[in-house]
């Protein structure tokens, strides 16, 4: 069974809402709504990952903030851990390239998508952090 080591970003705005991509229409997790961020790869450390993934797939130059929580999930083909962290945005806007959709929304409204599954425990955390 493969194992994936995944970093995701969290990014809020002024008004505090949180940012939302939709993953492509394939594969185990096709169209589902996840915070974007990929694969770590040998030698990285999650920030370094962070960065690099969201350059790539976002066009924008990050910083990363405080550390939320880690994820473990078994899904039918894989297993993943996936770490999660507060990211704010230090250049350029969020220009989709590999998402098929985005969303910003409040806190509340989180669970109103249909998210991958590894994704729940961080939107609970982030829906009871609301302010
Ligand atoms: N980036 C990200 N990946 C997530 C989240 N939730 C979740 O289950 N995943 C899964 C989807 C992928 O299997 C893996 C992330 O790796 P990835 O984004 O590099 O994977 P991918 O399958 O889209 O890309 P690839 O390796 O085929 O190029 O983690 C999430 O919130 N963000």
């Amino acid at each position: 069974m493969k194992h994936y080591e995944v970093v995701a970003a969290v990014f809020t705005d002024e008004q505090d809402r949180i940012y939302c991509a939709r993953r492509k229409n394939d594969g185990e997790l096709a169209s589902k709504w996840e915070f974007p961020g990929g694969k770590i790869e040998a030698g990285e450390t999650s920030e370094e990952a962070l960065i690099r993934e969201i350059k790539e797939e976002l066009s924008a130059d990050i910083e990363v903030l405080d550390y939320i929580t880690t994820v473990n999930h078994q899904y039918t083909s894989f297993k993943l851990t996936m770490h999660a962290y507060y990211t704010k945005i230090k250049k350029g806007n969020l220009v989709l390239s590999e998402h098929t959709g985005e969303k910003w929304l409040k806190r509340k409204d989180l669970m109103t998508l249909d998210w991958a599954p590894a994704d729940i425990p961080i939107v609970e955390i982030l829906m009871k952090n609301m302010g």
